[in-house]
């Protein structure tokens, strides 16, 4: 049977609840634990009146709007760099207009060397996510410790964290064309740029290498990184099969990915990248 307990004052209001008794099946609307000490009364349930659920439903949508209106309103390979730390209602993007290509591959396929020939010969800023993370550790950065577990897990970094480092890097640079290096590195990487930043890649630069090859290359890179050692490196490789490569499929569903055999020669591999590059030079000179 049910009980009329008293009278709520919320806002000069005064509101009746009532409380369920344990074995009572007449509660219609939301349940809410109170006095959970009375283990008589668990879950205690309070009868709410309609006018509560009319009131947080237009809260909930009120609050829906405002996170629709922080997004950019269009999306073009063109983008606009918006500011993160400045994010919520009524924000203002910076109205900087950027070209990006994204260079994906496996740990080691070769990203990092090519995007160095890259920007000897064609003017791109080369921004590597993974470089990025490792200095804002040596920043000693609240984040820090997180991201680097997350590094020698061979995991990824929650998107919000890398999104906001290259955010930054892109406003501080004067040049308006980037290689974002090892990015987006899964679904929620991709989502989340694509919905902070309006920006959509030209194309996604793709090194495609097999695993022993990626591995050798690793093991031999010698510059220290605390996840070149086999057991995280298992780990990357399982980490961008199952999360790297869906993102790749995405992209190349949309005609974006430009593939590269990497298992060649850096010359060699250098050549394919030349021939990819050669036709964005002619549309610029034209
Ligand atoms: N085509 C190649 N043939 C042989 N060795 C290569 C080739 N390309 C790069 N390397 C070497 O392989 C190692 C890994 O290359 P690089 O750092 O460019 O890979 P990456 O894809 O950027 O790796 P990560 O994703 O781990 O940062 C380096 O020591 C580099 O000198
Ligand atoms: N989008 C990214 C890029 C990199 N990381 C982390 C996890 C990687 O294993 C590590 C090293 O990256 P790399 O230099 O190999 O590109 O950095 C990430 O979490 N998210």
């Amino acid at each position: 049977m049910d009980a009329t307990c008293g009278v709520r004052k919320k806002k000069g209001r005064e509101l009746p609840f009532k409380i369920a008794s344990p074995n009572s099946s007449a509660t219609p609307y939301f349940f809410w634990a109170i006095n959970k000490s009375d283990a008589r009364y668990r879950p205690l349930r309070i009868t709410f009146p309609p006018y509560f659920c009319l009131r947080y439903f237009s809260s909930f949508f009120f609050y829906l709007q405002q996170f629709r209106k922080t997004k950019p309103s269009y999306q073009t390979s063109m983008g606009t760099v918006v500011d993160s730390s400045n994010q919520g209602a009524g924000s203002l993007p910076t109205n900087k207009k950027v070209s990006v290509i994204f260079v994906l591959g496996g740990p080691g396929s070769g990203k990092g060397t090519q995007c160095a020939n890259i920007v000897e010969n064609f003017g791109y800023t080369h921004l590597s996510a993974g470089d990025l993370l490792r200095a804002e550790i040596k920043s000693g950065s609240e984040n820090g410790t997180m991201i680097s577990n997350m590094i020698k897990e061979g995991k990824i970094v929650p998107s919000e964290v890398t999104i906001k480092l290259l955010q930054r890097a892109i406003q501080e640079n004067g040049n308006d064309k980037f290689l974002i290096d090892g990015f987006p590195r899964n679904e929620e990487n991709r989502a989340a740029f694509e919905s902070v930043t309006g920006i959509e890649p030209e194309f996604v630069l793709f090194f495609d290498c097999p695993e022993e090859e990626m591995e050798r290359r690793l093991l031999g890179r010698n510059q220290g990184r605390e996840d070149d050692n086999i057991d995280t490196i298992r780990k990357r490789f399982k980490v961008f099969l199952e999360s790297s490569l869906p993102v790749i499929e995405y992209y190349n569903s949309k005609g974006k990915v430009r593939k590269i055999d990497a298992a060649k020669p850096v010359g060699e591999v250098f050549e394919a990248v030349k021939a990819v590059f050669a036709p964005t030079v002619e549309k610029v000179a034209a």
